[in-house]
């Protein structure tokens, strides 16, 4: 959110940053050194080249992997290395590049697990109540595969796949969700279906961090736009401004 001080001058209102954040495998320096500032209650898009480091740093700020150094905050918590689950308990829903599914299990009961995979204590509750079967179709119906809830979920196309994931995610309320190459694989009335519900969902005060690789989807959704190459960010900003900043070009054209 940018708020306009007394003075005028803008100012970033943000619920999650990094400081330093490094995370090195072997003699690659993934992310390195990164200070990343989101902007809360807007679509923030993460870009940058292949092996950038984008996906390493979204696993570093959802405690899927462990960074070396630097520090996560998030709500002015620090939140570094905690567990996934603690993560999505504090309010950060992410996907998953490669769509996290269970194949064999209806449609339904995906998204139903959604909501037990956080922490011993939620698996060992009662299988289901009726209020959360009752959302989990609420959830079906808003992304729209509602008609398929019986279907097993590896009978779904891979865009709709990736719906049911965000039903899942959408399962655990949370403020803030990052969602790994939404678009990636999907085809594009699909891909038009994820579009919109991310922006509706903002709408509704959802702040959302985006990697992708669909420049179409990526400029025409975002509010702030972060460039990465090497491990940390070169250049950020509205999509105008990132478009017509000659770092990005030669970070993705290595001119
Ligand atoms: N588990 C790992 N072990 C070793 N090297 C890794 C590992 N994960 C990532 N890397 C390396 O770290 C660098 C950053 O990779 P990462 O997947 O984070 O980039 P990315 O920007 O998400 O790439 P892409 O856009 O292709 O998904 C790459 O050089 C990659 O080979």
């Amino acid at each position: 959110m940018t708020a306009t001080a007394a003075s005028g001058a803008t100012t970033t209102v943000s619920n999650l940053s990094t400081r330093g954040l490094t995370k090195v495998f072997g003699g690659v320096r993934a992310v390195d050194g990164a200070d990343v500032t989101f902007h809360e209650g807007k679509i923030n898009a993460l870009i940058g080249p292949n092996g950038s480091g984008k996906t390493t740093f979204f696993n570093c700020v959802t405690g899927m992997i462990k960074p070396d150094s630097g520090t996560v905050t998030f709500k002015d918590r620090d939140i570094t290395g905690k567990a996934p689950h603690a993560i999505a308990h504090a309010g950060i829903g992410r996907s998953f590049q490669l769509c996290r599914i269970f194949p064999r299990m209806s449609v339904l009961d995906n998204v139903l697990v959604a909501v037990r995979r956080t922490g011993i204590r939620s698996l060992l509750a009662p299988a289901r109540t009726e209020a959360e079967v009752t959302k989990a179709r609420q959830l079906l119906v808003r992304v729209g595969i509602d008609h398929l809830e019986n279907a097993e979920a590896r009978d779904l196309s891979y865009g709709q796949q990736k719906l049911l994931e965000l039903a899942g995610v959408l399962m655990g309320d949370p403020d803030t969700i990052m969602l790994d190459e939404p678009a990636g694989g999907v085809n594009p009335s699909l891909i038009g279906r994820i579009g919109s519900l991310v922006q509706e969902l903002n709408a509704e005060g959802t702040t959302f961090l985006i990697v992708e690789h669909n420049m179409d989807l990526v400029m025409s959704l975002s509010h702030h736009v972060i460039v990465f190459d090497r491990g940390r960010p070169i250049a950020e900003g509205t999509p105008d401004i990132v478009q017509s900043d000659p770092r990005v070009l030669e970070a993705y054209l290595g001119v």
